[in-house]
């Protein structure tokens, strides 16, 4: 299966429950423009390099455009899309005045030297430049980038449009970025989790975890799961599962990864597994916190845990959905469990547009708001419904898009 293709699925299960004429459908299942773009520029060694490079900007009915850029081997056109819708509906969700976008380049960041990874950016923005923009389509980090990313993309683009640095979310803090926004998507999935979990009559420290990726979601999510007294039984990263049945040290497992360029290898104090035994921790609380289809017919068999966060984006294939909602598994579905990263985003643009600066604690507080407020809506309409978690967040996004395009006509 494909990622576009797992989206329309869940797109298509949650609309049996909501009116809309086929043309409305076939409309919001389509994306408004896709670019496909050569990046090429100079290695250190003076040879050049060419990737392909992409932004899919899916749907503005409720606003400019908003979504991440990936850096990673295996971004392709149909992952991007799949990506860029997904943004739609989150951005509806959470009911932030945005619709949805995506983008990426095909490369291996771990195989470029810092310099090289600034040129290959900003050969990227001098291809995009002209259909990104403040009240457009406004791009942000996702796997493979960071602020550093952000702030040459700002640069570069500034060089073309001039001072704005509401064109780009997830910049450094010194350079116009939001306080708070780096924590924002892993805080939000150890909000959420926590909040869930309160539903469901379970407490943290009864509530093992485990945690698939360690990079700026996976490893937020944990620190914020540590402090609220959740065992974070087992983390992973490409190099291995790190597992310890009585909970890890999750800051000094944080201490090692600063020390070692993001990675868990060569961290001692627990048991070392491979890599795909994560999915099959005994745990209460399962995160996947990585890459998109992890969990597949094939090993949704091996999931011990009762409870599935989706810290990642599209980590679960719709017929391994299928199984776990009969087997009684709960999955708080990407499009709420990770917005807690576009909703910081948001408080940024916002921030960037009145020249005006908010305290963490500010942002920390909007963002609890903010999210709370989404999954009482979703977990109710799950209840008065009887539908799962998904079915509810894609539905709510989805009316919202609809009742917006109706009222605008601006399909
Ligand atoms: N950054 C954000 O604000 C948001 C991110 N997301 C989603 O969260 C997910 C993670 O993104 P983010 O944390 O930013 O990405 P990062 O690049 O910061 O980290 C990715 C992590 O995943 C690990 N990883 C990669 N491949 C595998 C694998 N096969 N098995 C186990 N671990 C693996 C990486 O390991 P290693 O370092 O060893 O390569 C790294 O620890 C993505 O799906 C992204 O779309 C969603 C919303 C917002
Ligand atoms: O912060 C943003 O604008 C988007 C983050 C993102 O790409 C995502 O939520 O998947």
């Amino acid at each position: 299966m494909h990622a576009f293709e797992a989206t329309q699925t869940y797109f298509n299960r949650a609309t049996e429950h909501v009116e809309m004429s086929d043309s409305m459908r076939e409309s919001l299942q389509m994306s408004k423009r896709e670019l496909q773009v050569q990046v090429s520029f100079h290695k250190d060694d003076g040879s050049v390099m060419n990737c392909v490079g992409y932004r899919v900007q899916h749907n503005n009915s409720r606003g400019p455009m908003k979504g991440g850029l990936r850096y990673h081997h295996e971004v392709n056109l149909d992952e991007v899309r799949a990506l860029a819708s997904l943004m739609t509906w989150k951005t509806a969700v959470v009911d932030l005045p945005y619709g949805g976008a995506k983008g990426g380049i095909g490369v291996n960041p771990k195989t470029l030297s810092p310099s090289e990874l600034e040129r290959m950016t900003r050969a990227f923005v001098d291809q995009i430049h002209d259909v990104i923009g403040p009240d457009t389509d406004i791009p942000a980090p996702d796997m493979g980038t960071d602020h550093r990313t952000m702030a040459w993309i700002r640069n570069q683009w500034e060089k073309y449009h001039g001072f704005n640095p509401a064109v780009i979310t997830g910049k450094p803090v010194e350079e116009y970025g939001a306080k708070g926004r780096e924590e924002a998507t892993g805080r939000g999935v150890g909000l959420l989790t926590f909040k869930l979990l309160k539903r469901k009559g379970r407490r943290p420290h009864e509530s093992r975890v485990a945690i698939q990726g360690f990079g700026n979601v996976g490893s937020h999510a944990a620190k914020f799961l540590h402090e609220a007294e959740f065992p974070i039984v087992a983390v992973s990263d490409v190099s291995g599962t790190y597992y310890d049945p009585r909970g890890l040290d999750i800051p000094q497992l944080l201490r090692h990864t600063l020390m070692h360029k993001g990675s868990l290898e060569g961290f001692k104090e627990c048991e070392r597994l491979p890599g795909e035994a994560l999915l099959q921790t005994d745990c209460e609380v399962l995160i996947p916190a990585a890459l998109g289809g992890v969990i597949t017919g094939e090993n949704v068999d091996q999931i011990q845990a009762r409870i599935i966060i989706e810290a990642a984006n599209g980590p679960i294939w719709p017929d391994a959905d299928e199984q776990l909602n009969e087997r009684g598994v709960v999955v708080l579905p990407d499009i709420l469990a990770n917005a807690g990263g576009v909703t910081v985003s948001y408080f940024e643009w916002v921030q960037n547009r009145q020249h005006y600066r908010w305290s963490l604690d500010r942002v920390r507080q909007e963002l609890d708001r903010t999210l709370s407020e989404a999954f009482e809506n979703v977990w109710h309409t799950a209840q008065d419904k009887g539908i799962s978690l998904r079915e509810a967040a894609f539905g709510v996004g989805i009316q919202r898009v609809k009742r917006a395009t109706e009222l605008s006509g601006s399909f």
